[in-house]
């Protein structure tokens, strides 16, 4: 679980987080919308230690996050905006292998995850691809895997539908409904809700830093008159 608890954080002298309070349970699939510059990836860069809050606190599965970094990063897997630029190898396979390499698992369980993760994600048997041949969505699925080959309890994406076309988001979508089906708590950060409604349990929406909107997607989407999100079709 997740749980953030009154979380401020401030740039400088601007307030990117006012008071946040959500919790994020286990196997739950969360949208988390906004506009651009309500704070969304602000937030979620506090869930595995990439910032830290100016006051309150967040706990990973019971643990403050800040007490223990690395616990945080194995439960939360982030997938970063445009992860399509930043692979860290030139292959599927390899790249993928990257996160539990530097956990130091024997091989045998690298291969293991790798081998599971790219199942996951529709990529199987494509270790040996070179990461630069293949498609935007193919890149993104590659990026999931490489999140999951870590086996975390939560995966966080940071809107995985930028820049693809139609037929490549309804397959990364469908992956992570799969996920999410199998168990996996989704957040997916989205300032667009197209699709991706329907298979949420939960909409959270941010604006100017403060979550206005908290709850199961059919009554959420009727208070969102005034908030400055794409309206699901
Ligand atoms: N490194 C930074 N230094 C200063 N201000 C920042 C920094 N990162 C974000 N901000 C500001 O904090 C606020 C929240 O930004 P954040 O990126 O969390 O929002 P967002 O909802 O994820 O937006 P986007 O969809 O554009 O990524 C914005 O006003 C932004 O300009």
């Amino acid at each position: 679980m997740i749980d953030v608890s009154g979380v401020v954080h401030r740039y400088g002298e601007a307030t990117a987080l006012d008071r946040v309070d959500l919790v994020v349970e286990d196997g739950e699939f969360v949208v988390l919308a906004g506009a651009n510059g309500s704070g969304k990836t602000t937030l979620v860069r506090h869930w595995n230690g990439l910032l830290e809050p100016d006051s309150g606190t967040v706990r990973v599965n019971g643990t403050r996050v800040s007490a223990d970094r690395v616990a945080a990063r194995t439960a939360v897997g982030m997938v970063f905006q445009e992860p399509r630029d930043s692979f860290v190898a030139a292959t599927v396979g390899a790249d993928v292998a990257f996160g539990p390499e530097n956990l130091g698992l024997p091989r045998d369980e690298i291969d293991d995850r790798v081998g599971d993760a790219l199942d996951a994600v529709n990529l199987a048997g494509r270790e040996d691809e070179r990461i630069e041949t293949l498609s935007g969505g193919e890149r993104e699925r590659v990026a999931i895997a490489g999140a999951l080959a870590m086996r975390p309890d939560h995966l966080v994406l940071d809107e995985p539908f930028t820049g693809l076309d139609a037929p490549a988001r309804e397959s990364v979508l469908e992956r992570l409904c799969a996920l999410h089906a199998a168990g996996t708590s989704v957040v997916v950060v989205t300032h667009d809700l197209r699709d991706v409604l329907a298979p949420a349990d939960r909409l959270v929406v941010l604006s100017g830093g403060a979550v206005v909107v908290n709850d199961a997607p059919d009554a959420a989407v009727e208070r969102l008159a005034g908030v400055p999100v794409d309206r699901p079709c």
